[in-house]
């Protein structure tokens, strides 16, 4: 599904990513964690093309993407839920949603009803705007607003963070039901390890901007999390 080889990223002369593979099993949720600044979310920013990949390839569906715009990976079914959330909060509910649908081919396109039945709460609140909501709350805004363009792929970038724990759990269930009703595959940036056990298959753990273990999440050892995780 999705294929990284070789990835090496950099802000300026540093060198900040060390030649990562990363290869996506369809459908399956993969969690790619590490402590703070060790380089996932560069690694995730690479991949939707905010960051320009200097060496190295991302391939997408068998598509060569490496160079390919933002808008490309969008069209082609890549959809991202930023970290921090970036929710529009003079816009409404409705609005910011729609904001997800520019990345769409269709001019009809129009909110898929999967996003209201997911989260009943942004029906209720869609003429709100999106400052009014809780943090739980503009979660899910970012990722319904992920949602709108049917993706096949869905990145989330530390969607826990700043989150209070029965929301916490909440979003562990939509993420499941995207990945196991709706056959979703997922690639999660996080660091909570009963959130990581709740949700994925698989795991790649970085450390200083290079892969030190990955494989399916029984393989992630005790050792592991304590040299290589905050728990
Ligand atoms: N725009 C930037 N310019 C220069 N250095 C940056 C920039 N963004 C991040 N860095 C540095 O690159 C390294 C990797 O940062 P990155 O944000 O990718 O890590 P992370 O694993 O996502 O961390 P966190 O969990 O805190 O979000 C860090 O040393 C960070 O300070």
């Amino acid at each position: 599904m999705l294929k990284l080889s070789n990835i090496n990223q950099f802000y300026g002369q540093t060198h900040i990513l060390w030649d990562i593979d990363l290869s996506l099993a369809k459908g399956k949720c993969t969690c790619l964690m590490g402590r703070n600044g060790v380089g996932k979310t560069t690694l995730v920013q690479s991949i939707m093309g905010n960051l320009k990949i200097k060496k190295g390839t991302i391939q997408f569906k068998d598509t060569d993407i490496t160079h390919k715009s933002i808008e490309t990976r969008a069209y082609m079914g890549i959809g991202y839920v930023p970290q921090g959330r970036q929710i529009f909060s003079q816009l409404t509910v409705e609005e910011n949603l729609r904001v997800g649908l520019a990345a769409k081919r269709s001019r009809a396109a129009k909110i898929p009803d999967l996003v209201y039945s997911l989260f009943p709460v942004l029906k209720e609140m869609r003429n709100r705007r999106g400052g009014d909501l809780s943090g739980g709350q503009q979660q899910q805004l970012a990722i319904g607003r992920a949602l709108v363009i049917e993706p096949s792929l869905l990145i989330l970038d530390e969607p826990t963070e700043g989150i209070q724990p029965n929301i916490v759990h909440e979003i562990g269930s939509i993420i499941n039901r995207l990945n196991h009703e709706l056959g979703l595959t997922v690639l999660l940036v996080e660091q909570k390890l009963p959130f990581i056990q709740m949700v994925a298959d698989d795991f790649y753990l970085l450390d200083r901007g290079r892969n030190i273990a990955n494989g399916c999440l029984a393989q992630l050892t005790p050792n592991l999390i304590k040299n290589y995780l905050t728990v």
